[in-house]
């Protein structure tokens, strides 16, 4: 297991062996210990998440006030991390990241506060362990093609959720930031 940092702070890639035989394979998706060590601080899940999607689905961005540590077990994505705390000095940055068959068996870390989203290419499954449970209120997002942001997504009409297809934009979030006045 590997641990890198990428360069938004607090988003880290969890690279993993595959094991294969006749049978498939086999990959452990993370050890806590090690992540904590990564972390530099003790880690622990409070919450498994599992969603299925079907091709063409975007969800996303959400930001979250608990970390999240992401994988897809089935089918392909293209996850996205977006660093939209305003007072991070990559305020505005992204990181890409394939996932899944046709990608890796990665898991990426992100800390609380981060924004991430994912565009499905086939049925996926998402698998997302978090470290504080779910109540709906503290979350958030930024609209998935925001201009700020300016990601290249593989398509201009996924299918978005009407919770998604709502979210504000960076500029609507953080008006008088000097990147988002800077466009
Ligand atoms: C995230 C979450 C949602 N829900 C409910 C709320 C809603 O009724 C239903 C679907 O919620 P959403 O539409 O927000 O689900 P979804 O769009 O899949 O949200 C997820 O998106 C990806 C990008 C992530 O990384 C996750 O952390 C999470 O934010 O599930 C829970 O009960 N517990 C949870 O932990």
């Amino acid at each position: 297991m590997k641990i890198t940092k990428t360069t938004i702070e607090g988003c880290l890639r969890v690279e993993n062996t595959i094991l294969e035989d006749d049978r498939g394979f086999f990959v452990e998706t993370y050890r806590q210990s090690e992540l904590s060590a990564a972390l530099g601080r003790p880690y622990r899940f409070a919450q498994g998440n599992h969603s299925r999607s079907q091709p063409g689905v975007l969800r996303g961005f959400h930001t979250e006030p608990w970390d999240k540590l992401f994988y897809v077990a089935s089918g392909t994505a293209l996850c996205v991390v977006a660093d939209t705390r305003p007072e991070s000095p990559t305020f505005g940055r992204h990181e890409r990241f394939l996932l899944g068959d046709e990608g890796t068996r990665d898991r990426v870390f992100i800390a609380e506060g981060l924004s991430n989203g994912f565009y499905t290419f086939s049925e996926v499954h998402y698998i997302n362990d978090v470290s504080g449970e779910f109540t709906p209120e503290g979350r958030g997002g930024v609209i998935w093609n925001d201009p700020t942001l300016a990601i290249d997504w593989p398509v201009a009409d996924p299918l978005l959720s009407e919770k998604d297809a709502g979210l504000p934009t960076l500029a609507q979030l953080h008006p008088d930031h000097s990147l988002v006045t800077a466009l």
